[in-house]
């Protein structure tokens, strides 16, 4: 190979590593320990602001930190030793930071095979290291998110084959191990439907999704066969010039956080010891029915009703025999009950029906059946038979009422008046249609 002289014509060595569109630099060997630097291009020069006026001939160890001297001369020495090529990736500390570099150092000989020349030329891989890192980071970020995550997680690529998936879904989802293996968007989809209450309408949705590339899903509701229930969320996934990649699916077992709901919203409308609607579910329906019966014009009653001298059966027999009372007493109302009517304990021995579409006459003789019904029950309790009355008031929604109050206020009224005109009767009696007429001033 030609000797390079840089020592008789550095300029023209220095002109001819110019024209490289990398930093290259000439490394002259004096012994394994002692590398002097020989010349260096313009692109070199600038990236480590090594002038070469400034800096030729001076060794690497004055011009380097000395961990990136050490880092440094283990290479050389490399190239040196095995008399070859040598490629290396290497991190510098240069004035303008940390950099990477991708590094190749070729051998020159003198004429008794020594080597006594290194010709460097490095380009910086600063952003692409960094790319990696960052890629690697994301990676490590995701790989730990899909390990951990409660949602079981499937992701698919622009033709709806498998890419990945996290251990959850598997656990959801039982689908044999080949069709995952094999990456079988298709075969998987079929599996899932087989363990649905209604494959049809879901494989249906997913091939909907499929072609709508940027529709979303949020938390629809599925019902499997085994009484799980799923949440599933879905998005496309797009590249950052809005090409598909594919689509991401979410599923979540929500068949614990269901039943917990519904649980609560039953304790949130009943009353826990009698088990029928509580005063907040009737004023609920109240306020509906009224609206519709104001709407159409339909009947709408209400029938208040009181236990009659319920605290002398409490202090009588005590609170828990009070209890059964108030559950028997229920439990005759109960089967008079029609489905739209709503019966409700309004709080301790007071109680409410709606009567949707009843005329208040119709209410008065429903009140009376009741009233009588009452009257003919004897209660069991461990200290003996007890005998019970209610007194009922009753009203019926009148074209001057202008809020569903009123109509609770005017079936309180005629309790009060069914009370203290001597208890276990209805009021209006239910040979009128107008409590007002017969109750003026109440
Ligand atoms: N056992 C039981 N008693 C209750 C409950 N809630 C309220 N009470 C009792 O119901 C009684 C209601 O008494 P009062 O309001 O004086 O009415 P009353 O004795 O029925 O008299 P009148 O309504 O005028 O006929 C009180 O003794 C309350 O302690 C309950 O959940 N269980």
């Amino acid at each position: 190979m030609k000797e390079i002289s840089v020592n008789r014509d550095p300029a023209e060595l220095r002109k001819m590593l110019d024209y490289l569109g990398v930093a290259a630099f000439v490394i002259d060997v004096v012994s394994a320990d002692e590398f002097l630097l020989a010349a260096n291009n313009a692109r070199h020069e600038q990236l480590t602001g090594m002038r070469l006026d400034e800096v030729a001939g001076r060794s690497v160890d004055e011009l380097l930190t000395p961990e990136m001297v050490a880092r440094v001369k283990a290479n050389y020495r490399r190239c040196v030793e095995e008399k070859t090529a040598t490629d290396y990736q290497e991190t510098l500390d240069l004035p303008i930071g940390e950099t990477f570099w991708q590094t190749t150092l070729v051998p020159f000989f003198d004429e008794t095979g020594r080597v006594n020349r290194l010709l460097g030329t490095a380009y910086e891989i600063s952003n692409q290291v960094h790319l990696e890192l960052e890629a690697r980071y994301q990676s490590t970020v995701m790989s730990a998110y899909l390990d951990e995550s409660t949602d079981g997680i499937l992701v698919v690529d622009a033709n709806n084959q498998i890419k990945t998936w996290n251990r959850r879904f598997l656990e959801i989802w039982d689908i044999p191990e080949e069709v995952m293996v094999t990456r079988d968007g298709e075969a998987a989809l079929q599996s899932v439907a087989e363990q649905l209450d209604d494959p049809v309408s879901f494989v249906q949705r997913v091939r909907e999704l499929y072609c709508s590339l940027d529709e979303e899903e949020h938390g629809v509701h599925i019902q499997m066969k085994d009484g799980r229930v799923l949440e599933r969320y879905s998005r496309g996934l797009h590249g950052c010039h809005g090409d598909y990649w594919g689509r991401i699916w979410f599923y979540r077992d929500v068949t614990e956080l269901q039943r917990m709901t519904e649980e609560l919203l039953h304790m949130s409308q009943t009353d826990p010891l009698t088990g029928i609607a509580n005063r907040r579910t009737l004023m609920g329906t109240l306020e509906e029915e009224y609206r519709r019966a104001k709407r159409y014009g339909h009947h709408l009653s209400v029938l208040m009703l009181d236990l009659d001298h319920f605290k002398q059966i409490n202090d009588r027999y005590g609170h828990a025999t009070g209890d059964i009372v108030l559950k028997e007493f229920v439990g005759v109302v109960l089967p008079e009950i029609r489905v739209n009517d709503c019966f409700a304990r309004m709080g301790g021995e007071e109680f409410a029906i709606l009567l949707p579409e009843t005329s208040l006459g119709s209410a008065c003789r429903f009140a009376e059946r009741l009233c009588r019904a009452v009257e003919d029950l004897t209660i069991d309790s461990p200290q003996g038979e007890i005998d019970i009355t209610v007194s009922i008031g009753v009203a019926v929604l009148g074209d001057d009422d202008e809020n569903p109050e009123n109509l609770i206020n005017r079936a309180d009224r005629c309790l009060y008046a069914a009370k203290s005109e001597g208890r276990n009767r209805v009021r209006p009696r239910n040979d009128t249609d107008n409590c007002e007429d017969r109750m003026p001033g109440l």
